[in-house]
């Protein structure tokens, strides 16, 4: 599914009237009864509702919220700012409400709300598109001061601007729960700006899929359909070559577990041979622990200091666990320089090519480079908001024809073609010691059936996410463990599978 912007989406919602033949009143009429089906299960029966609205759509989407609700015998109160220009559709939903319902309000002014009610924010969407003014910040502390139990904004928290970086100084509602329509906002899927929602929830308003071709965008968020139009066919002739050798590289004293856990996530999305390189301190741990997969050893005890040969390989993943050993260090750079094949780079593989200079001229094209936070940090300096981070490492996966996965709840995919796909599974359980591993090990069993670095990094979160997802109906996510997705990816695929 593409992200657009703002503008792109207000251009949709124009093509759309005109190609499915309604009127502006009809899409908002569909986006009233879309968020009414769904907030009505969030809203405990007895609780007070207030709904705010502002001038624009997203109030007029409030205010039709605000009758369904009432059909259905839910009492609501409805705060409606004072202006001299409603919108047409606005004005026409204040209209269907009797005048005695709506109270309009100054930004200045006191605001009688009671306690422990769910407040259901419709004062901005996507109309806004630079700061509110300072005087917003007094609605927004009342609202938060009477306690409310729950906060569910339309479309966007108001005040957020979905398509440029957020200041924490910027006014804005901040809330539990937005649901936005049809495609999610960019600005939603940043780390930095989960205070302003704790999660969105998209509904589909019916815009005309026939025109999503019309809008040029670089960003795209991945679910099940996006997945299914790339996963190989297997054919029945298919042998334990069709699906590759991995090799996994990687591990020192004290750290093997590491390459258990990469290995098992090969096996598990299907590599057909697995193969580990481990200082010789890993033999008998991968040997005992996962009987399926090789063992190849260095001939260092405690940390690898001979890097392998990787021709045979189709796919190969290095640096968990592998310890920053001087000798590892120096002669790992010697010898990724001189490789060809892509890589999968993780761990300690990556904090190695961070001390070097242009370090990622170092790196074999193609290659996937799955940092956590601080490792980005390490490779590529400090940024000052999630955008800027995101086109900085777009320009080096483009520069260096490099992929980059940026791990988060929405987690990043950035290919050498500059595109973003964020991922739309996963769960915070999943942010577990060796989740990570696990992921790499995932991509590179991909690449070495025969998917390509994009690919493979796309399929590989959505299918790392997916697994951890179905771990969560059994295990807890505070139990949840990084081996029990890899238990888990097996239902991934069922799912993948499926048409419904
Ligand atoms: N396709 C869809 O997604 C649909 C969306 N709908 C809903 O409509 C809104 C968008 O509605 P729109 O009227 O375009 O915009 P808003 O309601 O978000 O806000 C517009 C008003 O905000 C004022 N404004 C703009 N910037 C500022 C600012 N910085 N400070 C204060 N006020 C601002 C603006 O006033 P002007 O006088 O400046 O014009 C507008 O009055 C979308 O988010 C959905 O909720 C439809 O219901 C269905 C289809
Ligand atoms: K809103």
């Amino acid at each position: 599914m593409k992200i657009i912007n703002s503008k792109q989406i207000k251009e949709w919602d124009q093509l759309t009237i005109k190609h499915q033949n309604i009127s502006s009143w009809d899409l908002m009429e569909r986006a009233v009864l879309k968020l009414t089906e769904n907030i009505v299960n969030d809203i405990p029966s007895k609780a007070p509702i207030i709904i705010f609205c502002g001038k624009g759509n997203n109030g007029g989407d409030g205010l039709g919220v605000a009758r369904e609700l009432e059909k259905l015998g839910y009492k609501t109160l409805i705060y409606i700012l004072k202006s001299e220009n409603y919108s047409e559709d606005n004005l026409k939903n204040q209209q269907l409400l009797s005048s005695n319902e709506l109270h309009f309000f100054n930004l200045n002014e006191e605001l009688q709300l009671p306690e422990n009610s769910v407040i259901i924010d419709a004062i901005f969407g996507i109309g806004i598109n630079q700061p509110l003014d300072d005087d917003w910040n007094s609605i927004f502390n009342q609202i938060e001061k009477s306690n409310p139990t729950q906060i569910i904004s339309i479309d966007l928290p108001s005040g957020f601007i979905a398509d440029l970086p957020m200041q924490k100084y910027f006014p804005c509602c901040k809330s539990n729960k937005t649901y936005t329509f049809q495609v999610p906002k960019l600005g939603l899927l940043f780390p930095e700006n989960q205070i302003y929602t704790d999660e969105f929830i998209l509904l589909d308003i019916g815009l005309e899929q026939n025109v999503s071709n019309e809008f040029e965008t670089d960003y795209y968020f991945i679910q099940k359909n996006d997945i299914q139009k790339f996963l190989k066919k297997i054919s029945k002739f298919s042998h334990k070559g069709t699906f590759g050798h991995t090799l996994i590289i990687g591990g020192s004293l004290g750290k093997i577990g590491s390459i258990v856990l990469t290995a098992k996530a090969a096996l598990k999305t299907g590599s057909g041979l697995v193969t580990t390189y481990t200082p010789q301190c890993g033999l008998n741990i991968l040997q005992t622990n996962l009987i399926e997969s090789m063992s190849l050893v260095d001939d260092s005890e405690k940390q690898i200091e001979y890097f392998p040969e990787i021709k045979i390989y189709q796919g190969v993943a290095v640096g968990m666990g592998m310890g920053q050993h001087p000798t590892t260090d120096a002669n790992f750079i010697n010898w990724i320089k001189n490789q060809k094949q892509p890589l999968v780079i993780d761990a300690d593989a990556l904090n190695c090519l961070a001390k070097q200079k242009d370090c990622f001229t170092l790196i074999p094209q193609d290659s996937v480079l799955t940092p956590h936070p601080k490792e980005l940090q390490r490779l590529i300096g400090e940024w000052e908001n999630d955008f800027e981070k995101l086109e900085k490492v777009k320009k080096l996966a483009v520069f260096h024809q490099l992929t980059f996965i940026i791990k988060g709840f929405y987690t990043a995919v950035i290919t050498s073609d500059g595109k973003t796909y964020f991922n739309s599974t996963g769960n915070w359980g999943m942010a577990t010691a060796g989740s990570g591993d696990t992921l790499s090990g995932i991509i590179a069993s991909l690449i070495g059936q025969g998917y390509n670095s994009s690919e493979a990094s796309i399929l590989g979160v959505y299918l790392h996410g997916l697994a951890g997802d179905f771990a969560v109906k059994k295990i807890h996510p505070h139990s949840l463990i990084a081996s029990n997705i890899s238990d888990f990816i097996s239902e991934a695929y069922f799912y993948l599978d499926s048409n419904f």
